[in-house]
């Protein structure tokens, strides 16, 4: 007998297991084998991904290369760390000239003479007639109950609810109808925070626990429709620890809507103008860092992003603030996409009454510096609590920016800080606050500074003294002056 026929028999006997043939025995053996390894990895499997917490899973699905890794490398975050950063130059010889003359406007110079007031009004002065008209209106947002979201707790949190479907779309995370309706508790009114130009913003609390604000387009036609993409396309891909994050978004049926982090300390207008004020004030240093990290988010989208990004609507409601007084910059609704060097002719100026840059409201010529436009009155709001244009003041008061070019060409600088603040700044941070509020509002959009240099100069402590010795012929004369302002600032 062979041994194939030897193996053959031996696989064929019958076992004392239920009489079965030792074959059957040994296949039934393999198979009950496999079955148990598949079962273990699958309950494996859904363990896992029951554990997946959702916030990982939006973060996962940011890109690797986000831009914010950029900003790093360029140094716009890191301004003040550098020690480049801290020497303040000005290669530009009209921008010297100018800055020079606002200085000594501002009282920082010694060499200041009676016809500086002349010659500095043709700096100050727009063109006559400038009409700042506006495309579309700046509907102003009411806001329901923010003091009370913010201070009373009074608006309860929706219940947490199943995890939502993970649906997404190449970028952030598409979030269902179902999930939004969930997290704001059916787009309850309790949970409005306000209603911009273009829908109402809810609260919502994600499946995890996650605040966020969530924006409901009116209707999903025309503008709004368009400023759905732009916002998604401008802010998507980009990360700034002063731009506030857009976590994701929400296409369904006729539905759109955006979802941002939740910021969860008012805007800068409520804080100047509006409900906040009652719970206390701003104080100067706390509205320097506001203003200093919207500088920083502006300098991100001008100069670390491609196509750099032109926000279009810098203005106080859209500046948002955290329980640490950091500004989160918002609504990228009317945000412009251009390459590095070009500038865009609009057919139709939108914006903010009050906050637009002159060449852009008469002719449509568009590029970054409109909003450094705007940030230079958003500054200047910053500074003297007023709001860009009130009816309610005098002629020559109704104008922020014509009223503080008045101001500062009588020499009356001091005068302008918000009577609301119980500590004033020193004369040092005040001067250094209008200098650059005045550069940014240069009528003639070239001699504007760039975001990041704005960004140096707000952020070094000597500035404007430094370019005001760079100005001196005598370095011991310089010297006098700084100490002068110094004794002045204690
Ligand atoms: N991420 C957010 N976190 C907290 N509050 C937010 C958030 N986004 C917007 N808000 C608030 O929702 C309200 C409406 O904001 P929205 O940006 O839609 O309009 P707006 O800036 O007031 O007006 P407009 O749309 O005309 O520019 C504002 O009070 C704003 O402070």
């Amino acid at each position: 007998m062979s041994s194939r026929d030897a193996l053959n028999a031996e696989l064929s006997e019958k076992t004392p297991f239920l009489g079965l043939k030792l074959w059957v025995l040994i296949g039934l053996s393999v198979g009950a084998f496999i079955l148990l390894i598949l079962g273990i990895l699958s309950v494996w499997v859904t363990f896992r991904r029951s554990r997946r917490p959702l916030d990982k899973f939006l973060l996962s699905q940011i890109p690797n290369d986000s831009k914010d890794i950029k900003v790093d490398k360029v140094g716009v975050e890191g301004f003040s760390d550098h020690p480049e950063n801290q020497v303040i130059s000005v290669h530009d010889k009209t921008s010297d000239k100018k800055s020079e003359k606002m200085l000594a406007l501002l009282g920082t110079s010694k060499s200041s003479d009676p016809d500086n007031i002349s010659q500095c009004s043709s700096i100050y002065h727009h063109e006559r007639g400038f009409s700042l008209h506006s495309g579309e209106e700046g509907s102003s947002g009411t806001v329901r109950d923010q003091s009370a979201l913010l201070y009373g707790g009074l608006v309860t949190a929706s219940p947490l609810v199943a995890l939502p479907e993970i649906s997404h779309l190449g970028w952030g995370h598409w979030f269902t109808l179902r999930d939004l309706d969930r997290a704001t508790n059916h787009f309850s009114g309790e949970n409005v925070i306000g209603e911009g130009g273009y829908g109402m913003v809810y609260k919502g609390i994600l499946i995890n626990g996650t605040e966020v604000a969530v924006k409901k387009l009116l209707n999903n036609l025309g503008q709004a429709e368009k400023e759905f993409r732009v916002e998604v396309e401008a802010i998507g891909h980009v990360r700034h620890k002063n731009l506030v994050r857009l976590l994701g978004y929400c296409i369904e049926g006729v539905h759109r809507m955006l979802v941002y982090e939740y910021v969860n300390n008012g805007n800068l207008e409520q804080w100047l103008h509006g409900e906040i004020w009652q719970h206390g004030t701003l104080t100067w240093e706390a509205r320097m860092k506001v203003i200093l990290g919207t500088a920083k988010a502006l300098a991100y989208l001008h100069e670390a992003v491609e196509p750099k990004v032109v926000h279009r609507d810098i203005k106080s409601s859209n500046i948002l603030i955290d329980d640490e007084f950091n500004a989160k910059v918002s609504d990228f609704g009317l945000a412009k996409l251009l390459d590095s060097r070009e500038s865009h002719i609009a057919t139709r100026v939108m914006g903010t009454f009050g906050y637009v840059a002159p060449e852009y409201a008469n002719t449509g010529l568009l590029n970054e510096r409109s909003d450094t436009y705007s940030f230079g009155v958003l500054l200047l709001e910053a500074v003297t609590g007023r709001d860009p244009v009130d009816y309610e003041r005098s002629a020559n008061e109704i104008n922020l920016v014509e009223w503080l070019k008045i101001m500062v060409g009588t020499r009356r600088a001091e005068d302008v800080v918000d009577p609301n603040l119980k500590a004033r700044p020193t004369t040092r941070a005040l001067r250094r606050a209008l200098l650059v509020a005045l550069r940014c509002v240069d009528p003639d959009s070239d001699q504007r500074p760039k975001m990041s240099r704005v960004v140096r100069m707000l952020d070094a402590d000597d500035y404007p003294f430094r370019e005001d010795r760079r100005n001196r012929k005598s370095q011991t004369a310089s010297m006098e002056i700084i100490e002068k302002h110094d004794g002045d600032d204690s």
